[in-house]
């Protein structure tokens, strides 16, 4: 369970976080849409721990591991697919079934067979389901998605919404999108707006 108390950001004299309160449960997805420079982004980088926040604190229940797919591509271009996916199994600690979970989400994503690929060769759809893999791929209890089907025709994103929906079950999840997050996720809908996260 993850707890906004009363969360302001500030940017450069502006408050583009006012004074949010919401708790994210477990086993819940949350659909955050909003026009563009709501603070959609901000409100993740600030539960994801990557901004702090001006006033007010997040809590995140303790144990909880997070993993979150930035709108911003973070790769490295000279590395390939695969690189990737054994840097972050490292880093994560994975244990050896990795490997077939690796495989299988390449798969799901329609990126099988790439795995040599260096990412300097993907297209931008192929680099945003590659982020998507990452993300999906330790298992984390909370997942944060922004825009993550930017960049996708409508095949594929139809594709990454069902895995989402089979990926987010029992997990927290909080997905960021311009793009209407379907009613198969059956996401709570909320939206930001003026700094105020709203129900919808
Ligand atoms: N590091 C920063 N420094 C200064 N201003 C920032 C910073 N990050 C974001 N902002 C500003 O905060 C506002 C909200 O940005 P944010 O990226 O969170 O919006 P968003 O709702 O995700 O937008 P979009 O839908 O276009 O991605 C914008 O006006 C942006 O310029």
């Amino acid at each position: 369970m993850i707890t906004m108390q009363g969360v302001v950001k500030r940017y450069g004299g502006r408050d583009i976080l006012k004074e949010i309160h919401v708790t994210f449960e477990r086993g819940k997805v949350y659909a955050i849409s909003g026009p563009s420079g709501a603070g959609k982004t901000t409100l993740l980088q600030v539960v994801a721990g990557y901004e702090q926040p001006t006033a007010g604190m997040v809590h995140v229940a303790s144990g909880l591991s997070m993993e979150y797919a930035p709108q911003d591509f973070l790769l490295f271009s000279n590395l390939t697919l695969w690189d990737h996916l054994r840097l972050k199994a490292m880093a994560r600690r994975l244990e050896e079934g990795w490997v077939a979970r690796a495989e299988q989400l390449l798969q799901c994503c329609g990126l099988e067979g790439m795995e040599q690929v260096q990412v300097q060769a993907l297209s931008g759809g192929e680099r945003r389901r590659l982020q998507l893999v990452l993300a999906l791929f330790p298992r984390a209890d909370v997942l944060l998605f922004d825009e993550p089907t930017s960049n996708l025709d409508d095949v594929s994103a139809h594709r990454i919404w069902e895995l989402l929906a089979c990926e987010c079950a029992n997990k927290t999840c909080i997905i960021c999108s311009h793009a209407p997050v379907p009613d198969m996720l059956h996401p709570e809908r909320l939206r930001l707006q003026g700094g105020v996260l709203y129900a919808e």
